[in-house]
C-alpha cells in the first residue's frame, strides 16, 4: 500500500498524517500545495505515476466560505478541477481515492439528519462547487469513497473553536448565531475514520456522511468551547442569523445520519463535546 496525502498541512490533512505515521509506518506520502499543486493535471499524473501510489486521500480543498463567494475562480479549480485532475490520475493508475466533502451541499431546510441519498441543493459557492467536486470524481473515478463531514476543528489551522477562543481572550461580549444547527466535528476522530476505511478488508465506494455524534448550534459550540475553554470573561448573546450577515449563505440544519459508514466501515463518532474537551486538552498543553 502506498498512500497520496494531499492537503496535507491542513486541519485534517495533520490529523491523518499522525493516524497513517502509527497505523502505516513509511507506507504514506504527504503533499501540499508546494510539493504537488493539485490544480496542474500533468503534475498530478505524474506524481501518482512515479510514486507508485495505490490509494490517495484528498484532504485539500478552497474552505473559506465567505471568500469564495467572491473568489469563484480558484475556489473552482481547487473544489472541482483539482478533485477531476485526482480522478483521472485514479483512473488511469487504478489508485483509489478518499476525497472529503461537505454538510454544505444541502440547503438546510430539512427537519431530520441528512442521509447520503437526500437531495443536494447548494445554497453557496463553497458548497456549489465541493457538490461539483463529488459528481467529478464519481463520473471519473466510480471506485471511490466520498466522505461528507462537517464543522471541522482541530489544534491546527483556521476553525470556529480556535476563533472563538480568540475571540473569548479579546472582547467582553460576543454575539453568535443560534438558528444553524449541526455537529461539530474533530478533525483527529475524522482521522481515526479514515484510517478505518483504509485498513478495512472490503472497499465498499460511494458516498458516505461522517460526524461526531450529537447536534449543536454555532451559540451552543461557542458555550462549550467557553467552559471546556475557561473563559470566563465574555459573555455569549445568542442572535438569529438576519443579524450576522455573511457574505455566502449557511444551511439552517446540516445534521447528517452517519449510520452507513458505521454499519460498512465500524467507525466510530465520539460525542462533539468529548471530542472537543480533548481537542481543548491538546490545545492548552501547547501553550
Ligand atoms: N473545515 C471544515 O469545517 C470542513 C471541511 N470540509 C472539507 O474537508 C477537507 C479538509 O478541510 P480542512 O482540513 O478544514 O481544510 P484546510 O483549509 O485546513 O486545508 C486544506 C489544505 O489544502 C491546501 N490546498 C489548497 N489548494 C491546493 C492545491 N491547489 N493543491 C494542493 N493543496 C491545496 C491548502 O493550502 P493553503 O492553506 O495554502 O491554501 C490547505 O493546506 C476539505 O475538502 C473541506 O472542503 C468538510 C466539512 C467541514
Ligand atoms: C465568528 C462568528 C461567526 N458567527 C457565525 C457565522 C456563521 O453563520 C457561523 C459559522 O462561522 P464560520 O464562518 O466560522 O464557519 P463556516 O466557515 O461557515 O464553517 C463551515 O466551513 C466549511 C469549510 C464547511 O465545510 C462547513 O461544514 C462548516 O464547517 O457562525 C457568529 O454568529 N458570530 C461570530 O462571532
Amino acid at each position: 500500500m502506498k498512500i497520496l496525502v494531499t492537503g496535507a498541512n491542513g486541519q485534517l490533512g495533520r490529523e491523518l498524517r499522525e493516524v497513517l505515521e502509527r497505523d502505516f509506518p513509511g507506507q504514506a506520502v504527504y503533499t501540499d500545495i508546494d510539493e504537488l499543486d493539485l490544480t496542474d493535471e500533468l503534475a498530478v499524473k505524474r506524481f501518482v505515476e512515479a510514486n507508485d501510489i495505490s490509494h490517495i486521500v484528498n484532504c485539500a480543498g478552497y474552505t473559506a466560505v465567505d471568500k469564495a463567494e467572491e473568489d469563484k475562480a480558484l475556489c473552482y479549480r481547487v473544489n472541482v478541477e483539482a478533485v477531476r485532475n485526482i480522478a483521472n490520475a485514479a483512473s488511469e493508475t487504478g489508485a483509489k481515492v478518499i476525497h472529503i466533502s461537505t454538510d454544505y451541499v444541502f440547503d438546510g431546510r430539512a427537519y431530520r439528519p441528512y442521509n447520503e441519498a437526500d437531495k443536494v441543493n447548494p445554497v453557496s459557492q463553497y458548497g456549489t462547487t465541493k457538490r461539483q467536486g463529488e459528481t467529478a470524481l464519481i463520473a471519473l473515478a466510480p471506485d471511490s469513497v466520498i466522505i461528507r463531514t462537517a464543522w471541522l476543528y482541530s489544534p491546527h489551522g483556521h476553525n470556529f473553536v480556535k476563533t472563538m477562543l480568540r475571540l473569548g481572550s479579546e472582547r467582553n461580549e460576543i454575539r453568535v448565531v443560534n438558528d444553524q444547527i449541526g455537529a461539530p466535528t474533530y478533525a483527529g476522530d475524522l482521522a481515526e475514520a479514515i484510517g478505518k476505511v483504509l485498513k478495512s478488508h472490503q472497499w465498499v465506494p460511494g458516498i458516505y456522511h461522517f460526524t461526531n455524534s450529537g447536534v449543536a448550534s454555532w451559540y451552543d459550540f461557542t458555550q462549550a468551547i467557553f467552559r471546556l475553554g475557561g473563559v470566563s470573561g465574555c459573555s455569549i448573546i445568542p442572535i438569529p442569523t438576519e443579524d450576522y450577515p455573511t457574505a455566502a449563505t449557511r444551511p439552517f440544519y446540516s445534521v447528517l445520519n452517519t449510520s452507513k459508514i458505521r454499519a460498512t466501515y465500524n467507525v466510530e463518532t465520539p460525542y462533539w463535546m468529548d471530542s472537543l474537551d480533548k481537542c481543548i486538552t491538546r490545545l492548552k498543553s501547547q501553550q
